[in-house]
Parts: C-alpha cells; sequence; structure tokens
C-alpha cells in the first residue's frame, strides 16, 4: 500500500474532561475541525471500553466527513473497531512492531518520545511519527518525566535524519508559545517540526474554531516566513561578489537609523558596568532605561524597543523572565548576554532557565563564555575573563551553536566573530585597551541591543518569527562599529591608559561618521 501523506500541522488530542461547561464534546471537536485541525487523536484515559468505543466512533465519523484522519491513544482493539486511521502508544504500552501487525498495512502509527534514546527506537522500530515531549509543564498530564524543553527538541530531531519519521512536539503549546516552540524546536541539520499537537488551548476553549484558526495562522506564517535556511538567516543574503561591499554600506546606513529612530533600550544589567553601559547607549543616539523590578517588566515591553540581559552581577532573576517572555510576546530583539557562567554553577542555572523560558535573538559572550553554553571545554573562563588559545575553529564553533540556540551568536575577543548559522562574519576591528577595562563586552551587549531595536522591522500582523529585521547585520554593526570607536580612541593624543580610555571612547562613539566607520572596517565572510 502506497505511504499516504498526512498533514501533522495541527494535531488535536481530544479531552472531554477539560471542555468549558455545556460545550458538548462533538460540536466542540467539530468546530475544531472548522478551524483547520488537520489530525486528531481520540485520547480519553478515564473511560471504559464501551464509552472510548462510542466517543472514538463518533469522532471518527465526523473527523472522515472533513477528511481528516482520526488516530486513537494506546487501544489498538478499539482502533481495530472502528477502522481508525492510527494508534499513538506511549514508552509504556504496545511496542510498535506488534501494533504494526495487528493493524492494517498504511496504519499510521506515532510513539510518545521524551528523549534522543526513545526517538532512535522509534526509527528503528518503524514508527511513522514521534510525539516530543513534554515541552512545557502542563496541567493537562501528570508528569513522569523531565520536560524536554524547547531547546530540548533539536537533538531529539538529530535522531530522524535520514528518516521518513515525522515529528510533532507537545505538551503546554498555545497560542503564546507556539511561535517560540516552532521557531525553537529545530536541530542543527535544519529539521523542523511537522507539526504541533494541542490539547486544552482548543479543547478548553469557548471557541475552538477560533483556537485552532490562531494556531493554524502561526504555523503558516512560520513556514512561510522560514522556508530557507533554518528560519535562521533571516533576510534575502546578496551574491557572495557583492555582499563584502553591501554589509559595509548596511553597517554605516544602520549607524545612522540607531541615531534617526532613538531607540529606547531596557537593560537589565550588571552593577560593574550599568553607568558605563547607559552612556554608551546614548552615545550612539539611543536611550537606554535600566531596570529590574519583575513589577515594570510588561509595561517596560510596551514602550521599549530592545531588551538586554547581562547575567554580571546576579541578584534576583524573576526580573530577567518575564522581561524576556513579555519582549518574545512583543516580537522586539532580546540581547542575551551570560557574563561570568563559568564562574559558578548558580549562573549557568539561571542561563538555562532563562534560555528555557523566553527566545534571545542575539548571545553575546567571550570563549569562555560561549564555551560553557556549549557545553564544550575547548575553551576557559576565570571569573568573567576568558583565558587561554580559545577555539580552534571559531568559525565552525559559532556557525554550530547559532543553528543549535536558534539566534545570532556573537564570540568576542581579539577578533569577533558573528553567525546565524548559515554565514560567519570575521571582524577584526579593535584595540587591545578595550580587553584592558571592565565593561568592555558588557557595553558591546548593550550596543547591540540598541542596534538590534534599530534593524528591527513590523513583524505584521501575524508574524512567523520571532523578530523581524536583520539581526545578524544589527550584531555585525554594533560590535565593528564598538570596535573602529575604540581604535579611534586608542589613537588620541590625550588616552595614556585604560582610565582615560573609557571617556574617550565614550567620545568617539559619539562623534563616529558613516564615511569614517566605512573606510576603516575590517570584516571577512568565512
Ligand atoms: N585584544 C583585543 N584587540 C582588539 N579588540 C579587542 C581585544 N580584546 C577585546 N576586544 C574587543 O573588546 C570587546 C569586548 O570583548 P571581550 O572579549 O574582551 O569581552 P568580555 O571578556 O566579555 O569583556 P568584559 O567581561 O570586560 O565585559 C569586543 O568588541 C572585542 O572585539
Ligand atoms: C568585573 C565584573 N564582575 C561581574 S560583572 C563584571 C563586569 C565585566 O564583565
Amino acid at each position: 500500500m502506497p505511504t499516504r501523506t498526512v498533514d501533522y500541522s495541527l494535531y488535536l488530542v481530544t479531552s472531554r474532561a477539560l471542555l468549558p461547561p455545556g460545550q458538548d464534546y462533538l460540536e466542540s471537536l467539530e468546530a475544531s475541525l472548522q478551524g483547520g485541525v488537520t489530525l486528531v487523536q481520540v485520547r480519553e484515559k478515564d473511560a471504559g471500553t464501551k464509552e472510548f468505543l462510542d466517543i472514538a466512533r463518533k469522532s471518527k465519523d465526523l473527523c472522515a466527513r472533513y477528511g481528516v484522519p482520526l488516530i486513537v491513544n494506546d487501544r489498538v482493539d478499539i482502533a481495530l473497531a472502528i477502522e481508525a486511521d492510527g494508534v499513538h502508544v506511549g514508552q509504556e504500552d504496545m511496542p510498535i512492531q506488534i501494533v504494526r501487525s495487528i493493524l492494517p498495512p498504511g496504519s499510521i502509527i506515532g510513539v510518545s518520545c521524551n528523549n534522543v534514546e526513545q526517538a532512535r527506537q522509534a526509527v528503528e522500530s518503524g514508527a511513522d511519527y514521534i510525539g516530543i515531549g513534554a515541552i512545557y509543564p502542563t496541567a493537562t498530564k501528570e508528569l513522569t518525566q523531565p520536560i524536554v524543553t524547547v531547546r530540548g527538541v533539536g537533538a531529539i530531531l538529530s535522531q530522524l535524519d535520514g528518516s521518513n519519521v515525522k515529528a510533532v512536539a507537545i505538551g503546554g503549546i498555545n497560542s503564546t508559545t507556539v511561535l517560540r516552540v516552532l521557531h525553537g524546536a529545530v536541530s542543527t541539520s535544519c529539521r523542523a517540526l511537522d507539526g504541533v499537537a494541542v490539547v486544552s488551548d482548543i479543547v478548553a476553549s469557548d471557541r475552538p474554531e477560533e483556537a485552532a484558526g490562531r494556531l493554524m495562522q502561526v504555523l503558516r506564517a512560520f513556514r512561510e516566513g522560514t522556508s530557507s535556511r533554518c528560519g535562521l538567516a533571516l533576510e534575502n543574503r546578496p551574491p557572495t561578489d557583492t555582499r563584502k561591499t553591501l554589509l559595509i554600506d548596511q553597517i554605516a546606513s544602520l549607524l545612522e537609523t540607531v541615531r534617526s529612530r532613538k531607540p529606547l533600550v531596557h537593560q537589565i544589567t550588571n552593577v560593574v558596568a550599568a553607568t558605563q553601559s547607559a552612556n554608551v547607549t546614548l552615545a550612539w543616539g539611543a536611550s537606554p532605561i535600566m531596570a529590574t523590578a519583575p513589577e515594570e517588566m510588561p509595561d517596560l515591553a510596551n514602550v521599549c524597543d530592545s531588551l538586554l540581559v547581562n547575567i554580571g552581577t546576579l541578584r534576583q532573576t524573576e526580573g530577567m523572565l518575564i522581561a524576556g517572555r513579555r519582549y518574545n510576546a512583543t516580537y522586539k530583539p532580546v540581547v542575551f548576554d551570560p557574563v561570568g557562567v563559568g564562574a559558578s554553577q548558580y549562573r549557568k542555572g539561571v542561563m538555562n532557565d532563562l534560555l528555557n523560558a523566553w527566545a534571545p535573538t542575539v548571545i553575546k559572550g567571550n570563549a569562555g563564555e560561549l564555551a560553557v553554553l556549549a557545553g564544550s571545554d575547548e575553551a576557559k573562563s576565570r571569573g568573567v575573563d576568558s583565558f587561554g588559545a580559545g577555539f580552534k575553529d571559531p568559525a565552525s564553533f559559532v556557525r554550530s551553536l547559532a543553528r543549535k540556540e536558534r539566534c545570532v551568536i556573537a564570540l568576542t575577543g581579539p577578533k569577533d566573530y558573528v553567525s546565524d548559522g548559515d554565514v560567519v562574519v570575521e571582524l577584526s576591528n579593535g584595540h587591545p585597551l578595550l580587553g584592558e577595562i571592565t565593561g568592555s563586552g558588557c557595553i558591546g551587549g548593550s550596543s547591540i541591543a540598541a542596534f538590534c531595536a534599530a534593524a528591527s522591522t513590523d513583524p505584521g500582523p501575524v508574524p512567523g518569527r520571532p523578530v523581524c529585521g536583520d539581526m545578524l547585520l544589527a550584531t555585525v554593526a554594533a560590535i565593528t562599529s564598538l570596535n573602529v570607536a575604540g581604535e579611534l580612541a586608542a589613537a588620541r593624543a590625550d588616552v595614556a591608559g585604560p582610565g582615560s580610555f573609557l571617556p574617550a571612547l565614550i567620545d568617539e562613539i559619539s562623534l563616529l561618521r558613516p564615511d569614517v566607520l566605512k573606510s576603516r572596517l575590517r570584516l571577512d565572510f568565512i
């Protein structure tokens, strides 16, 4: 029998217990189908066999009218009895090979997977699809296994490389989280989800048709916006021979855009570099607001243009958690600076909590910091500083970390490397004095946040990306402009060392002219 094409995009898992009071199960199911649900699984954990059979049969008839396949949870006997399109099993249920031997040829068989090994086994045993979860903690199902998190999905998807096994994510996915899940859950080989499975966002809604419609809109927008390059390299790239000239023009032009747009840059940063970060932000022509209280994050996310989260002197992380989520929800850039993350287990734990809670647009760090993020021991750190020779192949390192973390990665040092998972730009401007003042990395983060704000564009009514605009360009422009200002400051007659360098640097940032910037830029695509 030819393999049939199944649309996994919006996979509804039913649960009568979650229906709003007075809502009829079949009416709700029909409304969801009208809203665009593409696949349905009947899951009724507490129903007796007779009742389950009845619900499954009625659901099957209804789905058939909409041309939507129906899958039965766990119960192979019920699937056979109602001639369902397939069965979904858990890890403790009947093994896939046995299910396959019982069901008619061509049946869809899916299995829940919580980790890489389970996904490997699913492929080996001939599953049609895997349900990866739970992505978030959810009240719908009692969790017996660890939360996968959005950042954990990529490694599981990698197991599907070379197979025809499809994948959906499940657990806590709703219209607020769906874009984060779709965008964040992609393997380093660019394997994305085939769909998302949703329970309460649709079933518990008074208007299931609208709930399903909202999810479908985001799914469509995501696919349209990310048809190539994993959805990371956001803008169309020019041909190789002209792109360096074009990039240099774009950098100079973005410097002017920062000054003309005067973005408001919200910064949650450390107490060491806070004042110089605010001054540098002003010197670029942007406006800083340094604010940490969790209570004010919703208001600030509405009025500010971008967010910087710097963990240099961690005290309370609640504001950081809320802020990132809010800026994601308003489609504004979020820059993350994991200062000194190698210094303590606490910092590392906080970094992971933050990155699991929200999507960074850019992560910037020195070699020691990014090595901790990547789980590599190629570069070392001591406190907030990186030491040693660093990465043997920094270009490959940033490219693969960008793919893994699904954002732009900026690796700083004597040379800087910026990647969006596709291209890598090597930046050779700068001056050793930048390494001799504290917080030069921190002001780099503030600068990136200002340039990202200036580069961000209107996401439109149904955004298919967490942020719109060329964030690779913004990151490159910010770092390299700062480094050129550093060269100009270091060359001044009144600069005798690190003490006089910092004020001169702030002056040179505010004085930097686009033509001077262009003439001094030293960068290359790798
Ligand atoms: N030796 C150097 N030569 C040229 N530029 C440098 C040098 N060292 C650092 N820089 C520049 O200084 C900036 C900060 O980079 P660095 O890697 O020192 O950050 P960091 O270690 O995070 O700093 P900090 O912890 O002090 O905030 C970057 O723009 C980088 O290009
Ligand atoms: C020195 C220092 N300690 C915590 S943050 C910071 C600023 C440079 O990263």
